[in-house]
C-alpha cells in the first residue's frame, strides 16, 4: 500500500490506541498468513454473556472465571486485513481520537529480563499439594498453574511483537489484545481451539493435552510422528476427550467425526491433540457452538476433572489471580465464522512489567520437578516475543 496523508504504520497505530485507551484486537488465525485488525470506537467496556445468534460480530475476550466476570465484547467499527502491510488507512474520526505522535516509536519489542532466578520451590510444594488432594479421592485430574514476571518493557513496539510471535508460531493462534479497562495488553500463541462454526455451520473442537519439547537433547527437531508418550500424558488428555464426549452426551448430540490423538507441533512443543467436528446442519442444531462453549469452558485442559473439585482445588491452592489466562478469546460472527481459542500461552503487560502464565495437568502419577520443568518450556514459546 502506498503511504496517503491518512495512512499509518500500523505500529505507530496500534501503540497510539493503547496510550489513548482505544480496545483493540490484533489476530492472526492458525495456518494463514493474513492477519485482522478489530478496532471497537466504545470507549466504555461492553460485556456480555456469549451466544452467537445474538451478539453480533467483534471480538471476545473471556476471564478464567466464568461466574464471577462476564466476557469483553469488542464491537467491530473499524476492521482491517492485512498480509505483509505496515501501513494502513485510518479514518478520519479514528484518526481524531487517537491524536497520533509518528515520532519516539522503537522499532523493537525488548524486555529488560528480571535478573534474580525463579525459585522453584513453592510451584513444587502446590503440585505437592494437587498430589495429596488427587490421592485423597478428591479429584482426578487438576491443571495447576503459575505467573512468572518477566521483567520490564525497555523499547515499546506492540506490533513487533505480534509479528515474532506470528513467525515463531505458524499453527496458532497469535493474538494481541488491549484491555484499556484494565491498562492491559494481552500477547499470547494459543495451539487450543475451544469452540469454532464456519459458515457451512461445521462444528469444532479439540482434546489438547500432553507436553514435550518438540526438539531433543542436541537441539533436533523431533518429527511428530516419532514422539512418544507416557501413560501419564496418555491419560492426561483422555480425561478430555472424555469430558467433550459427555458434554455431546448431555445435548443428545451422537453424530462426531473423532480424529485422533494425534501429535500436533506448536511452537517450540508437542502436544496430544484429537478433533471433533459436528456438521451443526446436518443434525439441524444451529447453536450448537453457544451451547457447547457454555458446557466446555474451562476443559480438563485447564481446570481438571471432576470440573468443580478441579476449580476448588485450583482457588484454594493456587496464589494469584488467572484474570484472561485460561479464559478464552476470539472472532466472532467475522465473515459468517466463530473461532474462539483457549487463552494459554499467554503474558500480560501492565504498567510495563511483563507477567507470562503456564499450567500443566497433574494426575497422580506426576512427578513435581517434571512439573516444574514444563512450565518452564511453556514460557519459552512466550519469550519469542521479544527482539
Ligand atoms: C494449561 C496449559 O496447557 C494446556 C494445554 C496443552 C497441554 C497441557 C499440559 O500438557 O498440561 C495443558 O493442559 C498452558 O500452556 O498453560
Amino acid at each position: 500500500m502506498i503511504a496517503t496523508e491518512s495512512s499509518l504504520h500500523i505500529d505507530v497505530f496500534l501503540n497510539s490506541c493503547v496510550e489513548q485507551k482505544i480496545p483493540f484486537a490484533l489476530y492472526k488465525l492458525p495456518n494463514t498468513a493474513q492477519s485482522k485488525l478489530i478496532v471497537s470506537f466504545e470507549k466504555t467496556e461492553v460485556r456480555k454473556k456469549i451466544d452467537f445468534d445474538e451478539c453480533g460480530s467483534g471480538f471476545v475476550m473471556a476471564p478464567y472465571h466464568k461466574e464471577n466476570e462476564l466476557p469483553y465484547f469488542y464491537k467491530n467499527d473499524f476492521e482491517v486485513d492485512f498480509e505483509d502491510i505496515t501501513e494502513i488507512e485510518v479514518p478520519e474520526d479514528l484518526r481524531d481520537l487517537l491524536g497520533i505522535s509518528k515520532t519516539n516509536l522503537a522499532d523493537k519489542f525488548s524486555l529488560k529480563l528480571k535478573s534474580e532466578n525463579t525459585n522453584s520451590d513453592s510451584h513444587k510444594r502446590n503440585v505437592e499439594e494437587v498430589i495429596n488432594s488427587i490421592q485423597k479421592g478428591e479429584a482426578k485430574k487438576v491443571v495447576l498453574s503459575r505467573t512468572k514476571h518477566l521483567g520490564e518493557i525497555t523499547e515499546n513496539n506492540f506490533f513487533r511483537g505480534f509479528q515474532n510471535l506470528s513467525k515463531s508460531n505458524p499453527t496458532g493462534f497469535v493474538s494481541l489484545v488491549n484491555v484499556p479497562w484494565k491498562n492491559q495488553v494481552w500477547l499470547g500463541a494459543s495451539p487450543e481451539i475451544l469452540v469454532s462454526q464456519d459458515e457451512n455451520g461445521m462444528f469444532k473442537t479439540v482434546s489438547l493435552a500432553g507436553t514435550q519439547s518438540a526438539f531433543d537433547k542436541d537441539g533436533n527437531e523431533i518429527r511428530p510422528i516419532d514422539a512418544l508418550w507416557s501413560h501419564k500424558e496418555i491419560e492426561e488428555q483422555a480425561f478430555v476427550g472424555r469430558y467433550i464426549i459427555n458434554c455431546l452426551k448431555k445435548i443428545r448430540v451422537r453424530e462426531f467425526l473423532e480424529e485422533g490423538p494425534k501429535t500436533i507441533k506448536a511452537g517450540n512443543l508437542l502436544h496430544l491433540n484429537t478433533s471433533y467436528t459436528i456438521d451443526t446442519k446436518e443434525i439441524n442444531f444451529g447453536n450448537l457452538s453457544s451451547v457447547m462453549l457454555n458446557l466446555l469452558h474451562p476443559t480438563p485442559a485447564v481446570c481438571g476433572m471432576p470440573k468443580d473439585a478441579a476449580e476448588a482445588i485450583i482457588d484454594r491452592i493456587e496464589d494469584y489471580d488467572r484474570e484472561f489466562y485460561s479464559g478464552y478469546l476470539g472472532p466472532v460472527n467475522i465473515q459468517n465464522r466463530s473461532q474462539l481459542f483457549v487463552n494459554i500461552r499467554t503474558m500480560k503487560i501492565e504498567n510495563g512489567q511483563v507477567f507470562a502464565f503456564a499450567g500443566g495437568g497433574i494426575t497422580e502419577d506426576s512427578d513435581p520437578e517434571k512439573e516444574w520443568n514444563e512450565t518452564e518450556i511453556k514460557l519459552q514459546t512466550i519469550l519469542k516475543s521479544f527482539s
